[in-house]
Order: structure tokens, then C-alpha cells, then sequence
């Protein structure tokens, strides 16, 4: 029997691509040979227990820190070389790398500060004023679009810590990212906030990729698409969260034991 054609569609469509990726620091090395395709429409995780690399693999990303060995490609083009300043504007953006949210703005405010970073116009107060009118309806459909619409109007500080978290990936969204790196997304949060913002994160990543380093593990079973296991710096597993939260050694990596 002959197989069906794949077509453009069935294939995934890598974003951000890394090859034989390592970093060594004076002799010692952190992280080693680290393959990782980053998809669009799909979140992906990094995790592994502590000191694995996950931190040191989202700085030579982006390119906080330069490689010792190996490649990185976003899109078609070759990132290995490329200064970190330009590669938000490539589409590569880091959540904290971008996000500054204002205490004392309000939602709108911050959205809208955010929005005029990346089309000058905090530069160009020759604009006409319409300008400002388009952009005002940018922030307000990002606003609505991250569920901020009844928080329009409070400031920052007053809002709960898993609505300041939505607010700083509002904030991000504004350049318009291909992919979307957060750094533990969860940290520190509770319940129901923990809810809000991996509803928010899966509605994000409908329209771009997302790479995420997260440490609870229950989030990452509930939307991450693929998983990638670091440990000692090198690749343990990569797959989908059943099939890697069932691999020994990954288990042995996290519990001690293999039960
Ligand atoms: N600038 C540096 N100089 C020397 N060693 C470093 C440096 N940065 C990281 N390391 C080492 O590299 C290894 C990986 O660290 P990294 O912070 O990437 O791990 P991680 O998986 O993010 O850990 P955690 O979950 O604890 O944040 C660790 O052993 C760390 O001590």
C-alpha cells in the first residue's frame, strides 16, 4: 500500500531551533549538546531539577550569554551571532527582557506605554494624533484579549499577583513576539492565580510559540505540548508529558527512586 503525501499543513512549523547547543564556564560545563525545536501554536517546557541549565539555555536564546558550541536558528535565519538588544525585535521576546510594568499606571496605561516602545512613537511627537488613536485600540484589544477588561482602570500595584503577571505578558505581547519565553510563569503563585494565567499562557500560544521554564509540574501536564528534561546540563528526555513523566530515568532524576 502506498503512504498518503504529508502535506505543508501536517508538518510542524519550527520557530526557534537550537543544535549541539553548550556553554562552558572557565572549564566547567553547564550546559552540552542541547537540541531543541520550539514549534508555533505549541507550548514547550524545560525543566529538570535544580542547577540542571534550564536558566542558562533561555540566556544563550537569548543571547544574554553567547554559546560556547553550537547553533541557533529563529525562522530561516542563523540568531547564533546576533546581538541580545536586536533580538526582541526579531520576534524573540523574554518576559522579563521587555516587561516593565509601572506600579502606579493603570492597565490601560502600562499596555499603552508598552505599545509605543516598539513603534517609536514615544520619539515621534510630531505624529498626528490619530496615531495615538490606533494605538489606543491596540491596547484595548490586548486588554480585552488577556481578559484585563475589567481592570482597565486600576493601577498595577492593586492588582492580585496573578493579574500583574497577566499584565507583564500584555506588556510583552505588544511587540508582537514569534515566540514567547517565560521564565517560571507560576512562581510564587497560588491556586486560583496559577489557573488565570495558564488559561491566559494556552490562549497566547493559539498564535505564536511559547518556551517555558517551569518548575510545577502539574501546569506543565495540563498545557504544555512537549516537554524537554534537562539534567546535568544535557538532554534526559523530550516528548509529550506522558511519556516523559513514565521514563525512568526521568524519574529517578526528580524523586531519587524509579517507583
Ligand atoms: N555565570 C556562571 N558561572 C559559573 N557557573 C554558572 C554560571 N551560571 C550558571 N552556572 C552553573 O551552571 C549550572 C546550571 O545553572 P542554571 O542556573 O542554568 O540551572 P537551572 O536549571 O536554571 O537551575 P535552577 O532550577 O536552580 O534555577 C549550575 O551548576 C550553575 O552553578
Amino acid at each position: 500500500m502506498q503512504a498518503m503525501p504529508v502535506t505543508l499543513q501536517d508538518q510542524p512549523r519550527v520557530v526557534l531551533s537550537a543544535r549541539g547547543l553548550g556553554k562552558d564556564f572557565s572549564g566547567f560545563t553547564a550546559v552540552n549538546s542541547v537540541d531543541l525545536d520550539v514549534e508555533h501554536a505549541r507550548i514547550h517546557a524545560l525543566i529538570g531539577p535544580n542547577g540542571a541549565g534550564k536558566t542558562t539555555v533561555f540566556n544563550l536564546l537569548t543571547k544574554f550569554l553567547p554559546p560556547t558550541r553550537g547553533k541557533i536558528m529563529l525562522l530561516d535565519q542563523d540568531i547564533t551571532n546576533v546581538k541580545a538588544d536586536k533580538i526582541a525585535r526579531m520576534g524573540l521576546v523574554r518576559s522579563f527582557q521587555i516587561s516593565a510594568v509601572f506600579p502606579h499606571l493603570t492597565v490601560l496605561e502600562n499596555v499603552r506605554v508598552a505599545l509605543q516602545r516598539p513603534s517609536g512613537l514615544a520619539t515621534q511627537f510630531w505624529l498626528p494624533l490619530s496615531s495615538l488613536d490606533r494605538l489606543n485600540g491596540r491596547a484595548e484589544e490586548l486588554i480585552a484579549d488577556l481578559g484585563l477588561t475589567q481592570y482597565r482602570d486600576t493601577r498595577a500595584t492593586d492588582l492580585s499577583y496573578g493579574r500583574k503577571r497577566v499584565l507583564e505578558i500584555a506588556t510583552t505581547l505588544a511587540l508582537d513576539p514569534k515566540v514567547l519565553l517565560l521564565d517560571e510563569p507560576m512562581a510564587g503563585m497560588g491556586g486560583e492565580d496559577v489557573a488565570v494565567v495558564a488559561g491566559i499562557i494556552s490562549e497566547v500560544a493559539k498564535t505564536r510559540a511559547v518556551l517555558m521554564v517551569e518548575h510545577n509540574l502539574s501546569v506543565v501536564a495540563d498545557i504544555c505540548h512537549h516537554v524537554t528534561v534537562l539534567q546535568r546540563g544535557e538532554i534526559l528526555a523530550t516528548g509529550d508529558y506522558a511519556t516523559v513523566s513514565q521514563n525512568p530515568a526521568v524519574r529517578t532524576a526528580y524523586m531519587g527512586t524509579e517507583d
